[in-house]
């Protein structure tokens, strides 16, 4: 898969007197992984819903750094599954298909499935299912998009720790070579499953990028550069609050 980068270029964002961020600008590189923190109420989620055409800027630009349009590029996964209820996690995972009038490819619905570890759930409703195993299905709807730029807004944070090492292993092995935009609250996550890292803070000018990650991702849980390159993050995030 050819995925694209993406460039931000002098992004300000103000709602009504208050500004949020100003002139920020950052690449991401396409096919890898970054994660994106920072504290509460920073403009996280605002700026993927800027990346994603959901929201507009005050001013600046974001494009694809190949020149073409980002639109119909794109896939969202939240921290909710957004599962719908009354469909079986067949018909959510090819839910894009059905809204858009497609035909459904039934068999990569099975495979995708097969992949997230949920073949035999197929033909059963969200509210049967665990928290993670509908974030799995989720994470099935989002693959069957099959679009080259994936945003994730807090994904995993609500599960718990085995089941979220699982699901991150699960995820970057299936978004390989994607490129991915991820807003995290867990330096760990962001240590283990990003090629680079990113903290929006006002104190720092808008974006800090310096934190230089080792080797590549996912890093496994128990690997010592990884538990230091996540004390180092917290310390910055730290350092970021002020
Ligand atoms: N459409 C809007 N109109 C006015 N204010 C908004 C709007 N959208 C977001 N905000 C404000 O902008 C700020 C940043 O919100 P945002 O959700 O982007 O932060 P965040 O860094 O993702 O926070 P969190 O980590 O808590 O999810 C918040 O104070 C929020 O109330």
């Amino acid at each position: 898969m050819n995925a694209p980068g993406i460039e931000v270029r002098n992004l300000s964002v103000h709602f009504g007197q208050r500004s949020l961020f100003e002139r920020v600008s950052f690449s991401l590189p396409g096919g890898q992984w970054i994660s994106l923190l920072g504290a509460s109420g920073t403009g996280k989620t605002s700026l993927l819903r800027i990346i994603a055409g959901l929201a507009s800027p005050s001013s600046g630009t974001v494009t694809a750094s190949d020149g073409l349009p980002l639109a119909g590029r794109l896939a969202w996964m939240g921290q909710k599954d957004l599962l719908y209820p009354w469909l079986t996690i067949h018909d959510n995972v090819a839910l894009g298909a059905r809204l858009r009038g497609e035909k459904v490819d039934r068999r990569r619905v099975e495979a995708l499935l097969q992949q997230v570890g949920l073949a035999e759930c197929a033909h059963r409703r969200p509210a049967s299912l665990s928290g993670g195993m509908r974030q799995r299905a989720a994470l099935a709807r989002t693959l069957y998009e099959d679009r080259p730029v994936v945003l994730m807004d807090e994904p995993f944070s609500a599960l718990d720790t085995i089941t979220r090492t699982r699901i991150q292993t699960l995820a970057a092995s299936l978004l390989v070579n994607r490129t991915v935009l991820l807003i995290t609250h867990d330096p760990l996550e962001a240590c283990r499953l990003s090629h680079r890292l990113l903290v929006l803070s006002p104190l720092s000018g808008g974006i800090d990028d310096s934190h230089h990650l080792c080797g590549l991702p996912p890093r496994a849980p128990d690997d010592a550069r990884l538990l230091n390159a996540q004390a180092q993050l917290l310390q910055q995030l730290v350092r970021a609050q002020g």
